[in-house]
């Protein structure tokens, strides 16, 4: 594995090229890494599982499929302490669809995903204001930006959108 933030983070980037294109939401990759084995423990993108599923939310249903289908409210039980979560987009706070934000999936492993890692902020086309940012540190989790790969990422998340 890449080791290093970039390297996850472009990562996590081939896994949003892998999303399907729509209108209605952005193409995101997500990797979850135990920073203390440098190991990827999932990948994600967004709609890879059925349902309208996001990516950070993919990564975490096929770590609780890897641990005998435990429900994904119950992998704090079952996870190492020292996680890394990279995402091209920040954590969702809000779901048009009324879907269950991606910062409450995070929030429910404070204690065990120390940092989130994003690749840009949420652009505000569906949401006004994601107020992820603020509630996962509050929780004590860092939000720490990873530079560099905003065009990439912003382009592959939007492909679905119509220009104009
Ligand atoms: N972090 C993140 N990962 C994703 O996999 C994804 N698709 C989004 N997108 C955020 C955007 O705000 C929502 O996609 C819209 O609000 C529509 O909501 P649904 O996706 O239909 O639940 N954000
Ligand atoms: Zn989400």
């Amino acid at each position: 594995p890449p080791g290093d933030h970039r390297g996850y983070m472009r990562l996590a980037l081939e896994q949003a090229r892998q999303s399907p294109p729509k209108p209605t939401n952005y193409r995101v990759g997500a990797v979850l890494v135990d920073t203390a084995t440098n190991a990827v423990l999932a990948t994600g993108y967004t709609l890879e599982l059925p349902g309208n599923t996001h990516a950070e939310q993919c990564c975490l249903l096929k770590l609780a499929e890897q641990h005998g289908g435990v429900p994904e409210d119950r992998l704090g039980d079952v996870l190492p302490p020292d996680l890394a979560l990279y995402t091209t987009v920040e954590p969702c706070s809000q779901r048009l669809s009324g879907n269950l934000p991606c910062v409450e999936r995070v929030l429910r492993l404070a204690g065990l995903v120390r940092v989130v890692y994003v690749g840009v902020l949420e652009p505000e086309t569906f949401v006004a204001e994601n107020t992820g940012r603020r509630r996962l540190e509050e929780a004590g989790i860092a939000v720490v930006r990873v530079e560099g790969l905003e065009e990439e990422i912003l382009e592959v998340a939007t492909a679905g959108h119509v220009k104009g």
